[in-house]
């Protein structure tokens, strides 16, 4: 499996996707000041693989703080979720994975024996926040095969199917989201020819949803951004699967820029468009797609292409990363607790039910 991203003895090492496809390079991140370096040049990127990396560069919060008392880490806690809070602010795993990790800390510190030293307790509390940003990995990849196995049967037997972006094995822990379900598909044996847009400016299409899926033998050819409409109008995709960066309570979906035009063409053309996300992705506090915060990135990313100015000097730049495709044109949102229908309003809420009860 394409390792994206990976706890070791030394810190969190990550595949470093600004380089591929050319180069297969990693970077060791050693501290949470690292992680969050690594996440906002997005060496690492794509909504799951940004999760779990946060639950990560908390624990490395933890086993590197100096704190010689439970109190003085946590405060410490405090401040590494903070720094790798302002990251990136469209995918909400982002601060799932902070979360996860802040929160168990707190309950550590709170339930540890009065007659145990300070360092045993310190102790306790790295021990078991490592543990849980590993669990925080194995459950991702095992979210992405389960994905999988609920979506698998909703892509053609055999036909063409478009993704927009990379949700993928190197944008999870593993496998993938949206990738994963084509992988699913075509470990059941449909016959599939994957269209990935190239995805300007950032180009997480040509560069690593071909470069991953040509790894796994899956037939694959790149699109400039602007040219689905006219296949689709051809009648040569069959469905489209992306991933999502966040999904609103209505079933709103943010995902990379250019994924709202992919979904209403569509429509237009009568194709299912689907999202594979995990549950994660999910956040029932926004209510509505309007209300998901879009990063604005650096011009530079549009201004030049491969270190060369591609535009005149002084020129005006838009560069949001995610855009909002509204639930009415999401056919279904494939997760690893099933797939959701519209109206999404409901089946939402009803998943989140059946969520709380299984974690109460
Ligand atoms: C399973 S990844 C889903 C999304 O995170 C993905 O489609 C995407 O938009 C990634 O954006 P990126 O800016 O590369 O982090």
């Amino acid at each position: 499996m394409i390792p994206t991203l990976e706890w070791t003895d030394k810190g969190v090492n990550f595949l470093d996707q600004t380089k591929l496809p050319l180069e297969e390079t990693y970077v060791l991140a050693t501290t949470y000041q690292d992680v969050a370096t690594v996440i906002r040049d997005m060496i690492v990127r794509g909504a799951p693989a940004i999760g779990v990396s946060a639950g990560m560069g908390m624990a490395l919060a933890v086993q590197k703080s100096p704190a010689t008392t439970v109190d003085a880490l946590l405060k410490d806690v405090d401040e590494a979720a903070a720094v790798l809070a302002a990251t990136r602010p469209t995918a909400v795993n982002l601060f799932w994975g902070i979360e996860r990790i802040r929160t168990l800390v707190r309950k550590l510190a709170a339930s540890q024996p009065a007659d145990r030293s300070d360092a045993d307790k310190l102790k306790a509390i790295t021990d078991e926040v490592i543990a849980e940003a590993n669990r925080m990995y194995d459950e991702d990849i095992a979210a992405c095969k389960t994905m999988g196995q609920f979506g698998a049967d909703l892509l053609p037997k055999k036909g063409t199917v478009l993704t927009h972006c990379n949700a993928g094995a190197l944008a999870t822990c593993g496998y993938g989201s949206a990738l994963g379900v084509i992988r699913a598909a075509v470990e059941r044996g449909h016959v599939i020819d994957v269209l990935a847009d190239e995805t300007r400016p950032f180009l997480q299409g040509a560069r690593l949803t071909a470069w991953e899926l040509m790894k796994d033998n899956i037939p694959t050819s790149v699109l400039c951004d602007n040219m689905s409409g006219a296949l689709m109008r051809q009648g040569r995709i069959q469905a489209v699967i992306v991933g999502a960066d966040r999904i609103a309570a209505n079933g709103d979906v943010a995902n990379k820029i250019g994924t709202y035009t992919v979904a209403v063409l569509a429509k237009e053309h009568g194709i299912p468009f689907y999202v594979a996300a995990p549950w994660a992705t999910v956040d029932m506090a926004t209510k509505h797609g309007d209300d998901i915060p879009i990063e604005q990135r650096n011009a530079y990313e549009v201004t030049h292409s491969n270190g060369k100015q591609m535009t005149p000097d002084g020129v005006g730049i838009e560069n949001p990363a995610f855009d909002v495709t509204p639930a009415k044109y999401v056919t279904g949102i494939i997760t690893e607790r099933g797939v959701l229908y519209p109206p999404y309003d409901d089946t939402m809420l009803a998943m989140q039910a059946e969520v709380n009860a299984a974690t109460a």
